[in-house]
């Protein structure tokens, strides 16, 4: 592996050229670099990384593992651009190089990981992991972003790895204007699925009100702003923590980093935690 600074070195140039660049998409890295198959399915891992956690890697590997097989592909993908947030520490250069050391653990999760008993999986088996950037905030503009780029073959089914409060944002209308209706979202369920991380909390509701939402859509619910009720088919909802388990997310992350609290190393996987206690991207002089 890279030293970290090289890594922040390499990905800054990449990021210059793709933001100086008339793409919306481009593949940056991957992970083995070559020697890997074309891909049947591509997983989409879309996110800020702001930094990787724990949550990214148990909503990835759960996805890897249902189906182990060495013609999948992961896709970890920046949005440089969100919809809701504007840009915060760290730096781009410094969350792809958190998304390759992501990679490389979660390889080596999914190395000691048995997907069926007594079976564990030799590095062969286990897919190749794609480090992607997109100008595009939309899934659906996403999707399409990576089915035209010419990265992949095509038509390639793309299986979008979300957590329940980004599913809601997709079925909110205010993101699809001038008509305000669902009617867009049409494309993305023609073609992909999205595969969702149940993400109960007081803020999204409990697991029961969030699997409500998966059978409203199927009842119909939303037709009159133009969701249709088969797109429900293309969803599939999978648990999250147990209810035992403390919450994951970045912000949580970064407050640990902030108050240099021990909580930092089970939020974030083992390389990705080496990068944040070396690299420091979250400090002030860092983001300057
Ligand atoms: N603990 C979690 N449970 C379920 N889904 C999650 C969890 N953490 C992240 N996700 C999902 O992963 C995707 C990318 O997450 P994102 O980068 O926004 O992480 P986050 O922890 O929510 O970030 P932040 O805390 O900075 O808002 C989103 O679809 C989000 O819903
Ligand atoms: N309608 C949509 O497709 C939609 C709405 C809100 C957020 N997003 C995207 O979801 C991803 C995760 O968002 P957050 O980092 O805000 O949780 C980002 O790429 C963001 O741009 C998409």
């Amino acid at each position: 592996m890279a030293s970290f600074r090289s890594l922040r070195t390499q990905y800054a140039s990449l990021l210059k050229k793709f933001t100086a660049s008339s793409r919306d998409f481009e593949v940056l890295a991957s992970i083995p670099a070559d020697g890997c198959p074309a891909p049947k399915i591509l997983y989409v891992l879309d996110s800020s990384f702001n930094p990787p956690t724990r949550a990214h890697l148990r909503i990835a590997s759960s996805a890897l593992l249902e189906r182990l097989d060495p013609s999948s592909r992961l896709l970890l993908l920046l949005a440089t651009q969100n919809a809701d947030k504007p840009s915060k520490p760290a730096l781009f250069e410094d969350r792809l190089a958190m998304m390759e050391l992501f990679a490389h653990d979660l390889r080596s999760h999914l190395a000691t990981s048995t997907a069926a008993p007594g079976h564990t999986p030799s590095l062969e088996e286990i897919p190749a992991i794609d480090i992607g950037v997109t100008k595009k905030p939309y899934f659906v503009d996403k999707a399409s972003a990576i089915e035209t780029s010419g990265a992949y073959p095509t038509p390639l089914e793309q299986v979008h790895l979300t957590g329940y409060d980004t599913l809601i944002r997709i079925f909110n209308p205010k993101y699809y204007p001038p008509e305000h209706t669902l009617a867009p979202l049409a494309p993305l369920f023609s073609e992909h699925r999205l595969r969702v991380t149940l993400r109960p909390s007081d803020e999204w509701g409990s697991k029961d009100e969030q699997e409500a939402f998966l059978l409203a859509l199927a009842r119909g619910d939303q037709e009159s702003e133009g969701g249709r009720r088969e797109w429900a088919e293309r969803i599939q909802l999978v648990e999250g923590r147990k209810p035992d388990q403390q919450p994951v997310s970045s912000t949580r992350a970064r407050e640990a980093i902030q108050s240099a609290s021990d909580d930092l190393e089970w939020l974030v996987p083992e390389n990705v935690h080496q990068f944040l206690l070396s690299e420091k991207p979250y400090s002030a002089e860092s983001s300057l």
